[in-house]
């Protein structure tokens, strides 16, 4: 596909030396309740999205995937059709409600669908804004937000939410546990043959060890049993600076 052109009039403000979790997080929450349209919030997913937006242009960064990489995911999903996805690193829950959403619009009207979205952050802070924010986008019957390590996360939706496989994974967490953390996903049985695994961040800042990994096991790398096959979808950073994603999907479970 290429990259899109990215539109300036959209560029959230540059990362500075501190970037998360100085307060930033709460005034995004202040923000959004203060807004002189928060009356017209609730059950709009969409909006919320766009007034996160309106904060990171014009208050203070924030490290969210961002429309870009957002419409290729958004995009997959509707075109194939997961019912259950895990994501690694929630944050503030612009992915999950972007992506929550999309999940639940794929399903809409489908008799029996349960459309699952499993949010994995390991911030107790953090994943009380994601709950707060999914409750207010009328997400909640969608949204599961699962507090601890991703790690953790993962053992826990296969040993208490029962969960046995998932169709896609969104990873977007701290860039050296992506590859221990998706081998961790296969080693409980949770990735199986069709699953589709989307990694953030895989250009800016990188991650040449997940990379190595999901496209050495096409080539018969290594002794792990799953084989994926890879592609990167370049795309942007909300900031405007280039960036992709890594869209591999499970071809073999040997
Ligand atoms: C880049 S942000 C996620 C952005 C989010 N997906 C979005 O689009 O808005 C990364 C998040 O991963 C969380 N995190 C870091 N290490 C983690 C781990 N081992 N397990 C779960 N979450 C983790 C951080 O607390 C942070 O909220």
């Amino acid at each position: 596909m290429g990259r899109p052109e990215f539109d300036r009039k959209t560029a959230y403000i540059k990362k500075g030396e501190v970037w998360f979790d100085d307060g930033r997080e709460e005034a995004l929450v202040s923000y959004i309740k203060s807004h002189p349209h928060a009356d017209s919030f609730q059950n709009k997913p969409h909006i919320i999205l766009s007034v996160i937006d309106e904060f990171a242009r014009t208050k203070d960064f924030m490290m969210t995937v961002g429309q870009y990489k957002g419409a290729v995911v958004t995009d997959l999903i509707a075109k194939e059709r997961p019912q259950t996805i895990v994501e690694m690193g929630g944050y503030t829950g612009y992915s999950a409600l972007l992506f929550g959403s999309a999940l639940r619009d794929a399903w809409n009207g489908v008799e029996g669908a349960k459309p699952r979205y499993y949010s994995l952050e390991m911030s107790e802070k953090f994943a009380g804004i994601i709950r707060e924010l999914v409750k207010l986008a009328g997400l909640d019957h969608v949204v599961t937000v699962v507090t601890g390590k991703a790690e953790d996360g993962l053992r826990e939706l296969r040993e208490d939410f029962k969960l046995e496989t998932a169709d896609m994974f969104f990873i977007d967490h701290y860039k050296p546990a992506y590859v221990g953390d998706l081998q961790r996903a296969e080693d409980l049985g949770l990735v199986r043959k069709g699953t589709w695994v989307v990694a953030d961040n895989v250009v800016l800042p990188g991650a040449p060890g997940y990379l190595e990994y999901v496209r050495g096991t096409a080539k018969g790398e290594g002794i792990r049993k799953h084989v994926y096959e890879s592609r990167l979808e370049e795309s942007w950073e909300p900031t405007g600076e280039e960036d992709g994603l890594e869209v591999s999907k499970c071809i073999e479970v040997r």
